[in-house]
């Protein structure tokens, strides 16, 4: 996948701005504060009809303005063909989604026309986050590669929902328990065989990149903690739980408490890494998501990587740029100096510079 063209209107700084001339590698360079980040907010909220820095629309909308809209044309490899995508949120969160004109309902048909892998400071999150993070992490790389995880994450949720309901009534005498009780253990076993078999493939991805990335780092163990005692089917951890469950009111054991863990030399990646080392092992991490897609004859993802310079001293950053390079996929990438980023790129096609300017972005 491939963003040939972007319009976007009243995302903060950018009431007005357009992007026409992308490639695949993009840098947009400005000072700070000029809206470099939020033209990359303005592609999230295209592929994925939020922000990656505020749950808060209004925040996120132009002062004075009562809506934002971005646009663009995506072009795919696999079918050569191109999709027309629009989004509109409103301030108070309305929310309008069209692809090639057509209005559609859910953000998930955005979702897969256009892939989007953020590197960003909120990434840290993967490492320092809660586990929610880490869940959010593994549910988009699996939605990506296998078809039948969304529509099976719908109905655990579903399900769980209801068992849930049903612990609470239950409590007062009330039914229906076991029938829910079967119904999710069926689900959550499914998930986690589609996460379980995502993460064999991602785990040594993961582990060759980081010796590209990283190679005089100690042993680095990346490990999906799947959300009960792994020697049970998930039916028997249901059951085993079944008495605590009635007791708090809700179900304990899942996927939805699946996490991934990321230790070096045994201990937790977020305790003993420098922050430059914690976000070479984010961009380990969501690189093998990238690889992954492709190795599976997905389509790509596009990068979007914000002010990659910082915490990374020179030959690092290079690194980084040599693996997005290889990726063959396109990125975008911000920084404050145009030399930030064009001096640590790989030789061959050299990136396309976008300068931006008091919400403005000019190609040079
Ligand atoms: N809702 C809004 N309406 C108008 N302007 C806004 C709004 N929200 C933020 N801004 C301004 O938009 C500008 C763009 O911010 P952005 O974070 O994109 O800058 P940046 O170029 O990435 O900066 P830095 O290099 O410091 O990270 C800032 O000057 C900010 O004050």
């Amino acid at each position: 996948m491939s963003l040939s063209q972007l319009n976007i209107h009243h995302v903060r700084n950018l009431r007005r701005a357009s992007l026409n001339d992308a490639n695949r590698i993009n840098v947009l360079y400005g000072e700070n504060g000029s809206g470099k980040t939020s033209v990359l907010e303005a592609v999230h909220l295209l592929g994925m009809a939020r922000s990656f820095r505020t749950t808060s629309a209004r925040t996120l909308i132009s002062h004075g303005e009562p809506h934002c809209v971005v646009q663009g044309t995506v072009r795919s490899a696999l079918t050569n063909g191109s999709v027309s995508l629009g989004v509109q949120r409103g301030g108070r969160g309305e929310l309008s989604l069209r692809i090639n004109g057509e209005s559609v309902r859910t953000v998930a048909s955005l979702v897969e026309q256009l892939p989007l892998q953020v590197i960003n400071a909120n990434s840290f999150d993967l490492l320092t986050g809660t586990p929610s993070a880490r869940r959010q992490y593994l549910n988009w790389g699996v939605f990506h590669v296998e078809h039948r995880f969304f529509p099976e994450w719908q109905r655990f949720q579903r399900c769980i929902k209801q068992r849930n309901t049903g612990l609470r009534r239950d409590k007062l005498g009330g039914g229906e328990l076991a029938v829910w009780t079967r119904e999710l253990a069926k689900s959550g076993a499914l998930l986690n065989d589609y996460r379980q078999a995502y993460f064999a493939q991602l785990a040594p991805l993961f582990r060759d990149l980081m010796q590209r990335l990283l190679p005089q780092l100690g042993e680095l163990e990346l490990r999906l903690r799947q959300g009960w005692d792994k020697r049970l089917s998930y039916e028997e951890a249901l059951a085993a739980s079944q008495a605590s469950d009635r007791e708090k009111g809700f179900t304990q054991v899942g996927p939805q408490r699946a996490d991934l863990k990321v230790t070096v030399d045994g201990y937790p990646a977020a305790d003993v890494l420098s922050r430059g080392q914690q976000k070479l092992v984010v961009c380990g991490l969501k690189l093998a998501q990238g690889q992954l897609m492709q190795s599976a004859g997905h389509s790509r993802c596009i990068y979007l990587v914000d002010d990659l310079p910082s915490e990374l001293d020179t030959a690092h950053c290079q690194r980084v740029c040599e693996e997005l390079d290889a990726l063959q996929t396109q990125v975008f990438i911000t920084c404050v100096a145009r030399e930030d980023v064009a001096r640590v790129w790989p030789g061959g096609e050299q990136p396309s510079m976008f300068h931006v300017e008091h919400g403005e972005i000019s190609a040079r």
